[in-house]
């Protein structure tokens, strides 16, 4: 497999994988490998439900040799000189920007995305190498006299060493790259377990990582379809010593304990159940285009995805109509095909969750206003659906949709907003809509989140800290945060 391959696997792509050939396979030490006896993987379309490719599914074995590969690259990478790894993290973005319209069409073949959200994650994605390669020149220490006087205090900030990366399906190119980006900036090798429902962009970026001028072993990619296995086989190879993980809380947890055996550091990015707050002072069509965002990117299969909307009442009946409008009037359809504004679900069953969670709510008293009814047909689509009066003990209220479906409560006071958002076990995301700053800044500090998108339904940006807090994960992303997750503290006492 090469970039240059890329353009044919684009529209018109031949997408079957030739194992004989091992064109395209697991990347180990800058080689793509099929071992002999590997089974299959295979990769759906979830706008057709049809086979897009074959990829390999890693054993132990594989896992282990892909953590030998870094191993072997790791004295090379991190007496790499900065300005080097900057340069090559800078080429990678160029890359991806100058390839921007095959990946986001990858991209929306394997995950159903539209390619309009397609194209927002390229940009997002190739983002966090241009940040990272600014950054990279700039990992300094520290140097201080020590409070007594008597020596002096030299801190470094050294590689932590080899990195397991984990990341989700939802965005197959940004999950990765905000992982990868800073760990190669920190001067850490990395193994990466793309999710086995859209391994190629994972792929296709490590021939790109190649082209680009990263040296064989720094970066290895694996699919597998024993992830808990295979994980827990890298994890206990005492040269791996950070685990960085998005993904639901549930798997994050079980990762936690596997890497507590080892005591290896651990950067989690897991589920949200984020509230949208609407104050009766919001400016409707602000507060509306920002609700549309924070719930329809990614068709809202984000863990940024608004998850419940807490509108007051004066300004609900309003908001309501509106946000129904807009919702009603989306094109659904395949994510490649032109116009489509919102795409499938990733699988059958993330379907038929959302169909239970909408269910569950409808026989508890909400009401609906759009959506609702599953479509007939191939492909595993979801209508873009709002629906009003969802009580609190709607299964909704408590769990990610992860899905096309706007759940709309009514508040009255300040007080009851912030206590009903902050009702819940997540802290990833919120979002809040005022006219008056002083209200909106206040009610930003009092929810119980990572990050808050004032007047604005977009928080993610490459230069700024992304994580949350509760049961959402430990650490951040991007931002210059980002790249101390990959780096340790060495401490020299010295009398000079
Ligand atoms: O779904 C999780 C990540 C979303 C984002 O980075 O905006």
């Amino acid at each position: 497999m090469n970039v240059a391959a890329l353009s044919s696997i684009a529209p018109g792509i031949a997408p079957t994988l030739d194992p004989a050939s091992g064109a395209r396979g697991l990347y180990i030490g800058g080689a793509w490998l099929w071992p002999a006896g590997r089974k299959a993987i295979p990769v759906m379309d979830p706008s057709t439900e049809t086979k897009l490719a074959d990829v390999p599914d890693a054993t132990v074995d594989d896992a282990l040799a892909a953590v030998e590969a870094a191993a072997a690259a790791a004295a090379g990478w991190r007496a790499t000189p900065p300005r080097r790894r900057s340069e090559i993290l800078r080429r990678c973005f160029d890359l991806m920007t100058a390839r921007s319209e095959e990946l986001a069409t990858l991209i929306s073949l394997e995950n159903g995305k539209a390619l309009r959200d397609a194209r927002g994650e390229v940009a997002y994605a190739a983002e966090f190498f241009r940040w990272n390669a600014e950054e990279a020149v700039r990992i300094s220490g520290d140097f201080a006299l020590s409070p007594a006087g008597g020596n002096h205090i030299i801190v470094d900030y050294e590689p932590m060493g080899i990195c397991v990366l984990i990341t989700p399906w939802n965005f197959p190119a940004a999950m990765a790259t905000r992982k990868i980006a800073p760990a190669l900036a920190a001067g850490c090798t990395v193994v990466l377990k793309p999710a086995s429902e859209t391994p190629l962009t994972a792929y296709v970026l490590a021939a790109l990582y190649e082209e680009a001028g990263v040296p064989p072993g720094v970066v290895n990619v694996l699919t597998t379809s024993a992830p808990g296995e295979v994980t827990a086989a890298m994890l206990a190879d005492p040269r791996v010593r950070k685990l960085s993980f998005t993904g639901s809380t549930p798997v994050g947890r079980t990762l936690l304990a596997e890497a507590a055996k080892h005591v290896i550091s651990c950067s989690m990015e897991l589920g949200g159940n984020a509230p949208l707050i609407v104050f009766d002072d919001a400016d409707l069509g602000v507060a509306v285009e920002g609700a549309m965002l924070a719930k329809m990117r990614n068709a809202g299969e984000a863990c940024t995805a608004a998850n419940r909307f807490y509108v007051q009442s004066g300004i609900h009946d309003r908001f309501a109509a509106a946000l129904t409008a807009r919702m009603a009037a989306l094109a659904v359809g395949p994510g490649t095909q032109a116009g489509t504004e919102c795409g499938p679900m990733i699988t059958a069953k993330a379907v038929d969750k959302i169909e239970r969670l909408v269910g569950d709510a409808l026989a508890r008293g909400a009401t609906l206003h759009c959506g609702g009814t599953r479509p007939a047909g191939a492909g595993f689509y979801y209508p873009p659906t709002v629906l009003a009066d969802v009580p609190a003990d709607a299964m909704m209220a408590g769990e990610e949709i992860f899905g096309p479906v706007a759940a709309l409560t009514r508040f009255e006071t300040e007080d009851e907003a912030v206590a009903l958002a902050n009702a819940t076990e997540y802290g990833l995301a919120g979002y809040v809509f005022t006219r008056d700053l002083a209200r909106g800044l206040r009610v930003s500090r009092r929810l119980e989140v990572g990050m808050v998108g004032l007047n604005r339904g977009l928080v993610s940006d490459p230069a700024a800290p992304f994580g949350g807090t509760k049961q959402s994960g430990l650490g951040r992303e991007g931002g210059t945060h980002g790249v101390l997750e990959f780096l340790e503290a060495k401490y020299i006492a010295t009398t000079l």
